[in-house]
């Protein structure tokens, strides 16, 4: 499968200390019989060590090619006489970044990574693992067929496989039990967790840490060793140290991943991948690696994941209906921002933004809210200065009540009340106020960007920003460009993105955007569904046990049925008689009654207190139910599982085809990135628009077609053209609906 929309600029990091290259013109290496290229070069240094370097730009991933380099290296390490010791290091600071991800998803070849590394721990000569930059995945197994490990302070290692829907298979889930103990393994396996230099050491996962050169520490260890036993260094051969609670451990270990994992079935075998490492000897627990692993390795949720993988770094190539792309646009230095309405969006933007080092003026207007705001911020900053052992960024941020003190600024956030008068009249004022060329970005999720744009000087510089909340925490931000935005302004938004650690996706102008514009006619089936027969458990059940962290109805009340009911109000549905569109009043009556949800106790399901948590069913929004479909004239059916997810999520999936149809989206990667980051759409099922195809696009036009002859009066049902287009078009694979979107006669 070919992921992306475009290929990749190289990401070589030339600036990153190139250890292995300054090492060995200090000591005076002897490459002259160095094996060039072949992605691992060799080299002796200090008389008698051999060092082979992996490259594999960017991250030295195990390619083919890599892991045959590495055995006919290791061979002639051993070959020579002269050499004593063996250290592997990564080049340009980068250890490994495990197997190459890529190779997965067509047929292996080249030498499989299992053998190579028990070859690699078998050798008679030690072999020191040089650990810089990262060490992942196959990455830190080979690392754990070595027989010393010296890493860099600097370095982040794991074992993500977990993540792609994999487990460790190169020995991993059966060595790290054996160093570190049964409860760490567990925890770094099943979460893919990655840990600091400092951590690794004190797990024993490795021997030492250098703030200095990473070779010149290893292969002084390297020289230190050569000739002592080996014995002991083998990790295959240790015994798993297993402690007396073990069963409970996993016990416990197995229900927390079933609880958390959501249907999710690599983290289960990765529980019982640990556990054949506690309780075999090593070459069975490797047979049931193995075993676990096939099963995983050709998964759906496989490939759903190791697609999202890809997603996330696909979306940054970015591109616009107009022409401009994230390779030919060039993003404008902002050194200072201004954060307008300190809210909770804008005191989450203003974190991340300070978090970001960048200079922030935070702007309120009303002195007692400046002042609340500031303590809260200073709060955030502090708990997260605290998790990263850094201090706190408070001095990056300048607190004001006064709209001028944003008058020299780069670039301004306005996150204000979601009201389109009073962010017209802000973007009037800011217009006025800022310097030539300040950007001003809209933190919106929903309202028209031109419409803001038209009130300005320079709609060019305006652009809307969709933050999620909590907006330090979440790591999706939607970029949203006008009709008239420059790419310049684009860039810009996307780098600020990046630069505040977000997913940046740059979507087109409309109204809700990608992520709202989809979770409409999901909400409005969810409602239909109620009035047809369903309740609020049964159609949350089936969707939890989809893989949604919450169901619909237990999200809209946890973030407040009064948000939607504002929304509907302002565009006059609620007013609206709807004649020809069916239009569920079930949230609007609720929120009538004043049930807003968690906040007042009550909403779609009842709690002990407003503010309670745990949800429970209510009778009475079940009598209210039966009164409505008698006065409605609904009569009440039998509404199973598969019905409320075909309803819901194709009518959402049909809405993301007309979404790539406008051209509101480049490509269905950016609606799967948006859904998975800001929906909570279950990772390992891709993306709504991955799991349309793997459900398959004739089934799902199939389907739509169906439920809209019973519904005529549901026009999101209707299937879209775009739909029918790649069915006519021989159902192409999603990499390659972009060519029959931007080629309405192709003929893949
Ligand atoms: C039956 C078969 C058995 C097989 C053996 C199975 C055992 C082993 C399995 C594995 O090792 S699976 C891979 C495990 N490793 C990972 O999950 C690491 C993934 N990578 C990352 O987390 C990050 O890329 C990084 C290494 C921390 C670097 O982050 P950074 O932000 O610096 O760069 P990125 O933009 O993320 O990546 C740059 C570039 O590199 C591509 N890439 C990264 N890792 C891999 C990889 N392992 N394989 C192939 N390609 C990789 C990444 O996609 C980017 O390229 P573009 O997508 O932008 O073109």
């Amino acid at each position: 499968m070919i992921f992306g929309r475009y290929p990749s600029r190289d990401k070589q990091d030339k600036a990153i200390a190139v250890s292995a290259k300054k090492f060995r013109s200090a000591v005076g290496s002897d490459t002259s019989n160095g094996l060039f290229g072949n992605m691992a070069l060799y080299s002796r240094v200090s008389g008698s060590v051999g060092l082979i370097t992996l490259q594999n730009p960017p991250v030295n991933a195990l390619s083919a090619v890599v892991r045959q380099s590495l055995i006919d290296l290791m061979d002639r390490a051993l070959s020579e006489p002269e050499v004593k010791s063996v250290v592997i290091c990564g080049q340009n600071g980068k250890f490994c970044g495990g197997a190459d991800i890529k190779e997965f998803r067509s047929d292996m070849t080249g030498p499989p990574l299992v053998p190579m590394i028990d070859r690699l721990e078998l050798s008679s000569k030690p072999v020191v693992a040089a650990i810089e930059g990262v060490a992942l995945g196959g990455g830190l197994e080979l690392a754990l067929g070595c027989h010393y490990r010296v890493a860099h302070s600097k370095t982040r290692l794991g074992l993500p496989e977990v993540t792609l829907g994999l487990l460790p298979g190169a020995g991993g889930t059966q060595r790290l039990p054996r160093l570190v103990g049964i409860p760490a393994a567990l925890e770094l396996i099943t979460t893919g967790r990655h840990v600091t230099a400092a951590e690794a050491l004190q797990l024993g996962l490795v021997d030492f840490v250098t703030d200095h050169n990473t070779i010149e520490a290893a292969v002084k260890l390297a020289l230190s060793v050569a000739g002592k036993s080996l014995d002991s260094r083998r990790i295959s051969t240790c015994k798993c140290p297993r402690p007396p609670y073990a069963d409970a451990l996993f016990e416990e270990a197995m229900q927390r991943v079933r609880r958390s994992a959501r249907g999710a079935i690599a983290p289960v075998a990765c529980v019982q991948a640990v556990h054949a490492a506690a309780t075999l000897p090593f070459a069975r627990g490797m047979e049931q690696e193995k075993q676990l692993m096939a099963t995983l390795f050709t998964s759906g949720q496989a490939r759903a994941l190791q697609y999202q993988f890809f997603a996330q770094r696909a979306v940054s190539r970015w591109s616009t209906p107009s022409g401009a792309r994230w390779d030919t646009s060039k993003p404008r230095p902002v050194h200072k921002v201004a954060v307008i309405g300190l809210g909770t969006m804008g005191r989450g933007i203003t974190v991340a933004l300070a978090q970001a080092g960048l200079s922030v003026v935070a702007v309120e207007t009303h002195e007692k809210q400046l002042m609340e705001a500031k303590r809260v911020v200073s709060g955030m900053l502090e708990r997260g200065a605290k998790r990263l052992g850094a201090p706190p960024a408070l001095d990056k941020i300048n607190y004001s009540c006064e709209i001028q003190a944003v008058a020299d600024v780069d670039l301004v956030i306005e996150a204000v009340f979601e009201d389109m008068v009073v962010k017209k009249t802000v973007f009037r004022q800011l217009s006025a106020i800022c310097k030539p060329g300040t950007f001003l970005f809209t933190n919106t999720s929903g309202l028209d960007i031109d419409e803001l744009a038209a009130q300005t000087r320079n709609p060019e510089l305006v652009v809307g920003m969709h933050f999620f909340a909590p907006a330090h925490v979440m790591k999706l931000l939607e970029v949203v460009y006008g009709r008239r935005s420059s790419s310049q302004a684009v860039a810009t938004a996307m780098k600020i993105g990046k630069n505040m650690d977000k997913i940046s996706v740059a979507v087109g102008n409309c109204s809700g955007f990608v992520g709202n514009r989809m979770l409409r006619p999901y909400l409005d089936q969810a409602f239909f569904l109620l009035e047809e027969g369903a309740t609020p458990e049964l159609v949350d059940q089936a969707l939890e046990e989809f893989g949604f962290a919450m169901g619909v109805f237990r999200m809209s009340d946890l973030s407040g049925l009064d948000i939607g009911w504002k929304v509907r109000k302002a565009k006059e549905m609620v007013s609206k008689t709807h004649q020809d569109c069916r239009y569920s009043p079930l949230g609007d009556l609720l929120c009538e009654r004043g049930r807003f949800g968690q906040k007042t106790g009550r909403g779609w399901y009842q709690y002990d207190k407003p503010g309670g948590r745990v949800a429970k069913p209510d009778p009475w929004l079940h009598s209210f139910l039966e009164k409505y479909r008698a006065q409605r004239g609904f009569v009440a059916r039998r509404i199973d599982h598969q019905e409320v997810l075909e309803r819901c999520l194709y009518a959402l999936i049909n809405e993301g085809f007309r979404i790539l149809e406008d051209r509101i989206a480049s490509g269905p990667e950016d609606i799967d990135v948006i859904y998975v980051l800001g929906y909570s759409w279950p990772r390992h099922r891709g993306g709504p628009m991955f799991y349309a195809q793997m459900v398959g696009l004739s089934r799902i036009l199939e389907k739509l077609e169906y439920y809209h002859q019973l519904h005529l009066d549901i026009p999101s049902l209707q299937p879209c053209s775009l739909l029918r287009k790649l069915v006519a078009n021989g159902r192409p694979p999603i990499h390659k609906w972009v060519e029959v979107i931007k080629n309405p006669h192709s003929h893949l």
